[in-house]
């Protein structure tokens, strides 16, 4: 089901707005992550897409039909919480089939549908069992499987993950990949872990002081960011910024004076600063020395002092350790130019420049 946001916002107080205007369309079959820090908004969001929580203004559609003021129960969604709220006394086949009972469904119906189910997330040989003997990872599956019962218009899954360890996390991800590319319905994840929304998701949504930040692909918010806080907020390790004024004798026959006069900050990925100039893709060359390097595991990163800054680079790799001085390289991928907004006024779009 296609989800619209126009002009919707809200105000948990009345006076001040949590929600600033949100304008957006998931469409129909995508899985799309809401990421962004701490008290974004990411769950209010979350809250207003399934109804829990009335919009202050704007309006919603799902597909054509307005549902702003509809309840969380006529939206029909499928929601997933992290604490995965299981019925502790109700077997797996019950809790599945729980919202068909609600619903009077005849209980060999019910029945049918939670096996399949069960069969589609992989707990199909613990249909007997109580949540209580099940392992996280099974118990958020059986989550899934409930919510799915109802033939969801939408499956809501706020922060499904957290509960569990490292390696069930990624497991769990793409098991939630799987799962919604074998059913179709349209997903929305809320998460605050990166590397989960990269790796799952279709489209991301950022979202940062009520606001979307960037609404896009995870290819595309990695390789153009549109702004500052997304191209500091996405990458490991994170970007390397400096005061664009510093790299300006660098940069002047390179780039349009124009866009250099109103560049406030650059932005440099760390895979974008490199020892040689192969040719292809270099924008400029800069002087600077090399004061470190390091090695964790097959992460080798060395960092340069360029004008009194400090630039890590994970390229520089068996270069000489406290090399003093050299010429190193900057690539066209991975450089950004910034105004004193934090807009993006350069990078990422070769076709552009
Ligand atoms: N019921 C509420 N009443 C008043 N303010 C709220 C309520 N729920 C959330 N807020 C505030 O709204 C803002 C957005 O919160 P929200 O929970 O949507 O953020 P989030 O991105 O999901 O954060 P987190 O990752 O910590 O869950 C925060 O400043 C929060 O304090």
């Amino acid at each position: 089901m296609k989800v619209t946001f126009k002009d919707v916002r809200l105000s948990y107080d009345g006076k001040t707005d949590t929600l600033k205007q949100l304008n957006f369309t998931i469409p129909d079959g995508a899985l799309v992550s809401l990421l962004g820090p701490s008290g974004g908004g990411k769950t209010t969001t979350l809250n207003l897409i399934s109804g829990l929580l009335p919009a202050t203004s704007g309006q919603i559609f799902f597909g054509d039909t307005d549902v702003t003021k509809q309840d969380a129960l006529q939206r029909k969604v499928g929601m997933v919480f992290q604490n995965y709220a299981l019925y502790p006394h109700l077997s797996v086949r019950d809790n599945i089939a729980f919202p068909l009972k609600m619903q009077h469904v005849a209980k060999a119906e019910r029945y049918q549908k939670a096996e399949e189910l069960a069969k589609l997330v992989h707990v199909d040989d613990q249909l007997n069992k109580k949540p209580g003997e099940l392992s996280g990872g099974q118990q958020q599956r059986v989550a899934i499987a409930r919510a799915l019962a109802k033939s969801p218009s939408l499956l809501l899954l706020d922060e499904p993950l957290s509960n569990l360890d490292a390696r069930l996390r990624i497991e769990m991800r793409e098991e939630i990949r799987r799962i919604q590319r074998e059913t179709g319905v349209t997903t929305i994840f809320v998460t605050h872990d990166q590397d989960e929304a990269l790796h799952i998701s279709d489209a991301i949504m950022v979202l940062n002081d009520g606001r979307i930040q960037q609404f896009s692909t995870p290819t595309q918010l990695y390789d153009r960011p549109e702004n500052l806080f997304v191209a500091k907020f996405i990458g490991e390790p994170v970007i390397n910024t400096l005061p664009a004024e510093k790299l300006a004798a660098d940069l002047t026959n390179h780039i349009d004076g124009d866009i250099l006069v109103r560049a406030e900050t650059a932005g440099i990925r760390s895979e974008a600063i490199v020892p040689n100039d192969y040719g292809q893709g270099v924008l400029t060359q800069i002087h600077a020395s090399l004061h470190q390097a390091q090695k964790y595991g097959r992460e080798a990163t060395a960092t340069l002092d360029y004008q009194g800054e400090t630039l890590l680079s994970t390229e520089l790799a068996g270069l000489p350790r406290d090399q003093s001085e050299g010429d190193f390289f900057l690539t066209r991928a991975g450089f950004f130019l910034f105004d004193n907004r934090g807009e993006l006024i350069y990078g990422g779009d070769a076709d552009d420049q």
